[in-house]
């Protein structure tokens, strides 16, 4: 099959910028870091999702820890309500951490063709983690954030909190 305009014409061009690292054992578990100097407004990565059935996500999903690695996303119900179901993000959006401070990556997600793309927020220097922002409602002690007393886990808040507007 060839691809071409007028024939599968409703494509998108991927992208993704070819110096990264994974590295396996930073304090928030596996991370991706920059291979050399980012400037901003590049394109990191576009990601194609699987959106779950919402139902599917609740009975099944939201119980394994497949669940960590969902995002929020918007949809119609059948009645063309609009309401939400979580996403997997295949590729490098879902080894992305979250930094509360110093965020240098962005998402943005395009719902017709089901992508994230994530781009650089500013200048990142060769060496530092790729970190976005899952939100307010994190499920876990945040690794960059000092000691606190009480910190309480709410299981409807993982990644899956991530608020993109
Ligand atoms: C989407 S995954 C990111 C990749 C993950 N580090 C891994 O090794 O598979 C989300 C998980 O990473 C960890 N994580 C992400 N950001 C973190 C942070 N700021 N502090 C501590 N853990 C973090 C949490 O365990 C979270 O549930």
């Amino acid at each position: 099959m060839v691809a071409k305009d007028g024939v599968y014409g409703d494509r998108v061009a991927l992208e993704r910028f070819t110096s990264l690292y994974l590295v396996s054992n930073t304090p928030k578990g596996r991370g991706v870091f920059a291979g050399r100097d980012i400037p901003s407004g590049t394109i990191i990565d576009i990601c194609a999702v699987l959106v779950l059935d919402p139902v599917e996500n609740v009975e099944h999903i939201e119980k394994t820890s497949l669940y960590h690695y969902t995002y929020n996303w918007p949809m119609a119900n059948p009645a063309g309500k609009p309401t939400k179901t979580q996403a997997v993000v295949f590729g490098l959006g879902s080894m992305f951490n979250h930094s509360t401070e110093d965020q240098n990556v962005g998402w943005k997600r395009d719902l017709k063709h089901e992508l994230v793309t994530y781009s650089a927020l500013r200048d990142i220097r060769e060496g530092e983690e790729l970190c976005i922002s899952y939100g307010d409602h994190l499920t876990f002690v945040d690794a960059d954030a000092p000691a606190q007393a009480g910190w309480t886990e709410r299981p409807e808040d993982v990644l899956a909190g991530i608020e993109l507007d």
